[in-house]
C-alpha cells in the first residue's frame, strides 16, 4: 500500500524538531492498528486511526494534546474510540433506523492513493487522503452506494483541517439523505472554568428533553450539568474558551449549519464503559453538524463538509477574552 508519505515529503523519524519538514508516516497504532502520523514543520502534529477514519490526537508545537482521549478508550471493532473526532455518518445520533451515529466511524478506511482534485489546492504539505466505500453487509442496513472521502490536514500554524466530501454512486437514479457530525472532543484543564462564545441567543433541540426546541440566553455557555443540546443554524466560527489554559480553540465550519454541544457530566459518565469516571471534567464535545435538515444527494452528486480548527492563546482585555477578535477577526 502506498501513502502520502512518499508523495508528500520525506519521512521524519524524530520527535517535533522546530526544523524539520512536514511528513507523512504510517505506523502501527494501538491493539496493532494502522494509524497515519502527520508532523508539520514547525513541530505540531496529527495521528488518525484508519479504524474509523478517527483522529486521535491534535498536538501544537509545543507537543501539547488538544485533544481528549479517553484513558478507557477501547480499539478494537465494533466499538467506536471514545476520544478524538469521531465521524457521525449516515447517521447522527438515534435519528435513524442506523445503530447510534452511523457506521463510519466502526469501519475501517482505506487509504486514497488517487483522490479527486480539491478546487483549491492545500496548502498544506502534511495531509493524508482517505475514503470509505460501503460493504456488502452495510448495503443491508443501508442500501446505498457512496464513496466518502476525507482530507485530513495540518496547516503550517498546526491549525487542523477536515474535508468530508461524500458522492452518491448509486447507479440506478436513486436519491439518499443522511446526517453527519465531526464528534469532536476538546481537551479542557477543568469544564467549570470553560465557556463557549457565538452560540448565545441560538434555537437548541435539547436531546436531555425529548429533544424540544428552547431558545438559548443572551450569555455566552458555560458548565455546571450534563449537556446535549443541538444548536441550530450556527455562525461558521465557535470559539471555546479555556480560561485556566488560557486557550481558545476556534471552530471554523463550512457546509454545516448545526453544533452539538455535549458533556456527560458525572452520572452519565459512570454509565459508559469506555469513559472514566472524573473525565468529563477534561473534555468538551463542539460537533460541527448537518442534523435538523438532512443533506439529500442525487446520483453523480457530491456534498462537502470541512471543519478547521485551531487553538490560539486566549487574549484578555480587563480579565475577559475580547469575543469579538476571536469570532469576527481573523
Ligand atoms: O456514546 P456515543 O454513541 O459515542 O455518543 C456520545 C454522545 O454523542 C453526542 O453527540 C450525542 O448528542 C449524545 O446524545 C451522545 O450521548
Amino acid at each position: 500500500m502506498s501513502t502520502e508519505k512518499e508523495k508528500t515529503s520525506a519521512p521524519s523519524s524524530s520527535s517535533s524538531s522546530s526544523s524539520s519538514s512536514p511528513s507523512v508516516e504510517l505506523c502501527k497504532g494501538v491493539n496493532g492498528l494502522e494509524k497515519i502520523l502527520l508532523r508539520e514543520s514547525r513541530g505540531s502534529s496529527t495521528e488518525v486511526y484508519l479504524y474509523g477514519g478517527h483522529v486521535t490526537s491534535w498536538k501544537n508545537d509545543h507537543g501539547e494534546e488538544l485533544l481528549f482521549l479517553s484513558n478507557k478508550a477501547i480499539f478494537k471493532t465494533p466499538k467506536a474510540i471514545r476520544g478524538g473526532i469521531p465521524l457521525c455518518f449516515p447517521q447522527f445520533g438515534g435519528l435513524g433506523t442506523l445503530d447510534q451515529h452511523g457506521f463510519a466511524r466502526n469501519r475501517f478506511w482505506a487509504i486514497d492513493d488517487d483522490p479527486p482534485p480539491f478546487p483549491t489546492n492545500t496548502l498544506s504539505k502534511a495531509f493524508v487522503d482517505l475514503i470509505l466505500k460501503p460493504s456488502e453487509e452495510d448495503t443491508k442496513i443501508w442500501p446505498h452506494s457512496f464513496e466518502f472521502r476525507l482530507r485530513i490536514a495540518l496547516g503550517p500554524g498546526g491549525d487542523l483541517m477536515l474535508t468530508s466530501r461524500i458522492r452518491n454512486t448509486n447507479s440506478e437514479g436513486k436519491p439518499f439523505s443522511f446526517t453527519f457530525a465531526y464528534h469532536t472532543y476538546f481537551s479542557v484543564s477543568d469544564i467549570s472554568e470553560v465557556r463557549v462564545e457565538g452560540l448565545e441567543t441560538l434555537d437548541y433541540l435539547d436531546n436531555l428533553q425529548n429533544k424540544e426546541r428552547f431558545t438559548e440566553q443572551g450569555d455566552a455557555l458555560t458548565f455546571e450539568s450534563e449537556v446535549d443540546k443541538i444548536y441550530l443554524s450556527t455562525p461558521t466560527k465557535i470559539a471555546i474558551i479555556d480560561h485556566e489554559k488560557k486557550r481558545t480553540f476556534v471552530v471554523r465550519k463550512d457546509g454545516l449549519p448545526d453544533a452539538v454541544v455535549w458533556n456527560p457530566w458525572d452520572k452519565k459518565a459512570k454509565a459508559l464503559a469506555d469513559f472514566g469516571d472524573d473525565e468529563y471534567k477534561h473534555m468538551l464535545c463542539v460537533e460541527a453538524a448537518a442534523i435538523e435538515k438532512p443533506i439529500t444527494l442525487k446520483p453523480g452528486e457530491e456534498w462537502k463538509g470541512r471543519l478547521e480548527l485551531s487553538a490560539v492563546p486566549s487574549s484578555y482585555c480587563s480579565g475577559q477574552l475580547d469575543p469579538q477578535r476571536v469570532l469576527l477577526g481573523s
